[in-house]
């Protein structure tokens, strides 16, 4: 018989996906970043960006261009006054070469902070620019090396500088470690050619200068670790409920958002159904007297399993969040309200079966009402929110430690 129901729940879970894999085809729904929740000081979040969610990934992109944009920026204002330092300093015969090379970077780094400006949203596009910024410097020092006669190489008073510039630049970036890496790779390598190019490659000065720009990459990925780590952290601030862990009330209403620009995009406003998207009230019965019988700490353990049963309840595309105080939402993306009521109904029992304990290790019972509704995508999601939650009132108002669905408004058109 348990083997049936077991049997009964992973086919209903394979049909569940099937249905989000479905409309995955067309667009990857809005994912919520439950992959965050460990190890946000390891290595493995700020090695690269693979485990990062979509979320925090838009996050990230909003950080990397505001400092695309400054070091844009001082690069563009710098380039010419260095015009000024070469025509102090070059031989003229040397200038003709050098400045015909950094207008062509003066005009490289325009046309990056315009694309960096107009890539709002664009995560690729404010990667690339920020890649640019470095290869941009870069390329040039390459050009005026392959240019330049290499007699005159000598003459050339702070170019060599510029690898060590531009490895020192990846510390103000939230770049990866591998993504630095890669770049102080690069500059290890522009190096090496510049030594070659001026002789002085596997010499006493050459071999210090290698020495130096690794000590240099070195401190550069320790401060893309730290900073990336502080950014993930910040985020997860911002977004999730310390006590639970869960994602709290302002995340929530974005991902609802979210959610509703994706059913949009996938649906079209004409036609409903293909992606449905279920709101879950949730609220503790009777929590006031678990506080005020067995104290607050066992109240925040309780919480806490709470919260431990509706992640183990949901799936990755879902998003269960503290709505405040002994409140919860879940929202089930790609859940119909049969689905829905299915979805409460296990959470209801897994609540009521679990045995939640005081510090006397004595059996604490709890029990959970929830409201059910679906959220529609032209509604404001604070409706979809209410509604859920004059549910949960009537759940509570029949007897509380059951399930009670909303009426859906009618709408324009009779359909409901
Ligand atoms: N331990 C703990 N208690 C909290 C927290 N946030 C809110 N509460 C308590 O939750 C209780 C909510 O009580 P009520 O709103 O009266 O609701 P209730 O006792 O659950 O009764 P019903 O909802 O009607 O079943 C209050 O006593 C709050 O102090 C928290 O973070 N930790």
């Amino acid at each position: 018989m348990l083997s049936g129901v077991a049997e009964e729940k992973r086919a209903g879970r394979r049909q569940r996906k099937r249905r989000l894999d479905s409309v995955d085809t067309v667009a990857k729904p809005p994912e919520i970043g439950q992959e965050l929740f460990v190890g946000l000081n390891s290595l493995r979040d700020t090695c690269s960006s693979r485990h990062h969610s979509r979320d925090f990934a838009f996050a990230h992109a909003h950080y990397l261009r505001s400092r695309v944009l400054a070091v844009g920026l001082i690069f563009a204002l710098l380039s010419p006054l260095w015009i000024v330092v070469d025509a102090l300093v070059l031989p003229s015969s040397l200038l003709k070469y050098t400045l015909a090379g950094r207008m062509v970077l003066m005009l490289g780094l325009v046309g990056l902070l315009l694309l960096a400006l107009v890539s709002r949203e664009r995560i690729r596009c404010i990667r690339f620019s920020a890649g640019m910024l470095l290869a941009l410097p870069a390329a040039f020092y390459v050009l005026v090396l392959v240019m330049l006669p290499s007699d005159e190489l000598k003459s050339l008073v702070g170019y060599g500088f510029i690898p060590f510039l531009l490895v020192a630049s990846l510390s103000v970036f939230p770049f990866t470690l591998l993504e630095s890496f890669l770049a102080g790779m690069a500059m290890l390598t522009l190096l090496m050619f510049s030594q070659v190019m001026d002789g002085s490659w596997m010499s006493g000065r050459g071999v210090e200068s290698l020495w130096l720009l690794t000590s240099l990459l070195a401190v550069s990925l320790a401060a893309n670790h730290f900073q990336l780590s502080l950014l993930l952290r910040l985020y997860r601030q911002a977004t999730h409920d310390s006590l639970t862990g869960l994602f709290n009330r302002r995340a929530l209403e974005l991902h609802l958002e979210k959610i509703q620009a994706w059913q949009r995009e996938i649906e079209g406003r004409a036609s409903a159904g293909k992606a449905p998207c279920s709101v879950l009230m949730m609220d503790l019965d009777h929590f006031k007297r678990i506080n005020d019988t067995h104290g607050h700490s066992v109240g925040d353990t309780v919480l806490r399993k709470f919260a431990a049963i509706l992640l183990g309840q949901t799936r990755k595309h879902d998003c269960a969040a503290r709505y405040g105080g002994e409140e919860f939402v879940v929202i089930l993306l790609g859940s119909d309200e049969q689905q829905a009521t299915e979805v409460a109904e296990r959470i209801r029992y897994a609540v009521e079966s679990h045995e939640f304990r005081n510090h006397e290790r004595q059996r604490v019972p709890v029990t959970t009402s929830i409201g059910v509704t679906q959220l529609r995508q032209d509604e404001p999601p604070q409706n979809a929110i209410k509604r859920a939650d004059e549910a949960l009132y009537r759940a509570k108002h029949e007897g509380r430690n059951r399930i009670a669905l909303a009426e859906m408004p009618v709408v324009e058109g009779g359909a409901a």
